[in-house]
């Protein structure tokens, strides 16, 4: 399968500090890729560098065949946004004190009202999110954190794109709000959208990935199928420090 965005030998530098230690990584199109790794590994720097919010330093991104950073390449991260990618972090972004469907609205350029936006679409993410559509005249502050992440990555759908990042969008969720969660993040898989998706909880990496890239000490230590690596316990262990315990 083609690689929709492809890293090679990244480097990152933040200030002083050398975070990225040469990143290879293949997202391929049509694809959820889990990027997985222990605290501090360089996940979010990861993203952060594919969006240009950190240059590399050294070697190359390629977001469908063209260059987008690297050594020498001088994409913006609005570049880079208009290219295609969405970047859900870990802050969400959110606009607290604007209702639900004013953050929608901000988010989808081409729009200047609500009208504008593609109401298929619209009614695909009220779908998705149900929540969306049972807020939506409240102001997003309200909502519950779980909610507030359906509402961040709703965002970043609001527009086509060719491909999502999202970091640790179930970090902080209770038990069943993470499978509310799973669901949706389900449902956009069975669209082919193409997602890296970094995921500190191994249950819900298990269930969504198709790929999977595992990181440590700012590079990535192995990539293969998610398939592979939920069936092997002993190579979870190794990489990610998970023992039995941890699956039940
Ligand atoms: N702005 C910064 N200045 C200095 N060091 C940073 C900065 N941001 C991140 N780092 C360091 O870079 C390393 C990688 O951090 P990063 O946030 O990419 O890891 P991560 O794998 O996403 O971890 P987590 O799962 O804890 O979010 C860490 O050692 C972190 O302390």
């Amino acid at each position: 399968m083609s690689s929709l965005l492809s890293l090679q030998g990244v480097h990152t530098h933040i200030g002083a500090y050398h975070i990225l230690h040469g990143v290879d990584l293949e997202v391929p199109a049509g694809e959820l890729t889990m990027l997985l790794g222990r605290n501090g590994a360089g996940k979010t720097t990861t993203l952060r560098t594919i969006m240009g919010l950190w240059p590399a330093s050294k070697g190359r991104i390629d977001f469908d065949g063209r260059a987008i950073g690297g050594a020498g390449v001088k994409a913006s991260t609005p570049d880079i946004a208009c290219s295609g990618i969405a970047y859900v972090p870990e802050s969400m972004g959110i606009f607290a004190d604007l209702t639900v469907r004013e953050n929608l609205l901000l988010a989808a350029r081409g729009a200047r009202s609500i009208e504008q936006i593609d109401t298929q679409r619209l009614d695909w993410l009220f779908t998705m999110f149900p929540a969306i559509k049972k807020f939506w005249l409240y102001p997003a502050g309200k909502l519950s954190g779980g909610q507030k992440q359906m509402l961040a990555i709703a965002r970043a759908l609001v527009e086509p794109r060719r491909l999502l990042l999202i970091d640790e969008p179930s970090k902080g969720l209770a038990p069943a709000m993470v499978r509310n969660m799973v669901a949706a993040l389900r449902e956009l898989k069975a669209t082919q959208t193409t997602v890296l998706l970094v995921e500190q909880n191994f249950m819900v990496a298990r269930e969504l990935g198709d790929g999977v890239a595992v990181m440590d000490n700012g590079s990535v230590v192995h990539a293969g199928r998610m398939a592979e690596l939920a069936q092997d316990d002993e190579m979870q262990q190794r990489l990610l420090g998970l023992s039995l315990a941890s699956h039940q």
